[in-house]
């Protein structure tokens, strides 16, 4: 990795947490280029990491080994244009859009090594997981590349099919916005309940850090943590009975289907 040369194409949160976590594990700054059309975004991104920063894609790919595309899903095909005519055909594609596949951006692109990724907002503090999938043309060098990208924010866990990204940004990608309802509405309830609400949402969110924590370090799963914590005819049995009541394991399986569901609609409508 210490030799990689990276650009990036976006400098949004994502791209920003990428960097952040490259420059911590001790990538040269010389080594890594993004663009952006902002200013602002510019003027921010080289300011924190001391990196350079292009308004122009193609400028911005120019001696890279690996290039990641972190724009938003629907700029894709529009930026891929940009760069398809300055892409060197060894330069590795990495891509952290949801819902845009492998041969639509080979489309756009031309034949080139794409390894398509899935992260998460916690990234940003660099407790990140992500799924990552490579194509055929990516070879062994560049498959670590990719893994030392990712793993630099979090987690990196290689899928053998593609198709398996959709449930991956249904579990884990948009993840972190089901803990925070849950969160929300914890603490909501535990105002209802006479809490004053700083004292609610400090109860909830210390909980949700404890719990995540022991979750990691037990070597039990989840289901023998919550029995430990329900004691026969007291206070977690009664809440776990009404949750269950209400059809929560259905629900968050519904959930989890409409995120999937949509990922795929994604790769379909924008994939074109
Ligand atoms: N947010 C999340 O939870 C997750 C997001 N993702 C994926 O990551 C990707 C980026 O998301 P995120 O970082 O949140 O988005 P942001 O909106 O924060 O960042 C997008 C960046 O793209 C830049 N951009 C827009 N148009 C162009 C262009 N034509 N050429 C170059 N750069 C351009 C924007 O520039 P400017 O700032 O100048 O407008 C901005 O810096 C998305 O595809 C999303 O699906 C994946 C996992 C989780
Ligand atoms: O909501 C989204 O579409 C993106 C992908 C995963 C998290 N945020």
């Amino acid at each position: 990795m210490s030799k990689t040369r990276i650009a990036f194409i976006g400098a949004g949160n994502m791209a920003a947490s990428l960097i952040g976590g490259l420059r911590a594990k001790g990538l040269d700054a010389a080594h890594i280029r993004a663009s952006a059309p902002g200013a602002e975004t510019r003027a921010r991104v080289s300011a924190e990491h001391g990196i350079e920063v292009f308004a122009d894609n193609a400028q911005a790919i120019e001696g890279a080994d690996v290039v990641v595309l972190a724009v938003k899903p629907q700029m894709m095909k529009a930026v891929c244009e940009t760069i398809r005519p300055s892409l060197k055909p060894h330069q590795l594609v990495v891509s952290i859009a949801a819902g845009i596949t492998c041969a639509s951006m080979n489309n756009w692109l031309g034949e080139q090594p794409i390894v398509r990724c899935m992260p998460n907002t916690p990234a940003l503090l660099r407790q990140g997981v992500s799924g990552l999938y490579a194509t055929a043309d990516v070879t062994a060098e560049q498959r670590q590349q990719a893994e030392e990208l990712l793993s630099a924010v979090g987690i990196a866990l290689w899928l053998n099919e593609e198709q398996q990204l959709d449930a991956v940004t249904a579990v884990s990608g948009s993840g972190p916005a089901y803990f925070f309802l849950l969160i929300e509405a914890m603490t909501a309830a535990g105002v209802k309940l006479g809490l004053p609400a700083d004292i609610a949402a400090q109860l909830t969110v210390q909980t949700a850090l404890g719990a995540a924590h022991m979750a990691v370090a037990s070597d039990v799963d989840a289901a023998e943590l919550r029995r430990r914590v329900t004691s026969p005819a007291g206070t977690t049995e009664a809440a776990i009975k009404s949750f269950q009541a209400g059809g929560f394991e259905a629900l968050v399986e519904k959930a989890l289907g409409a995120a999937a569901h949509r990922s795929a609609e994604m790769a379909e409508q924008l994939g074109r």
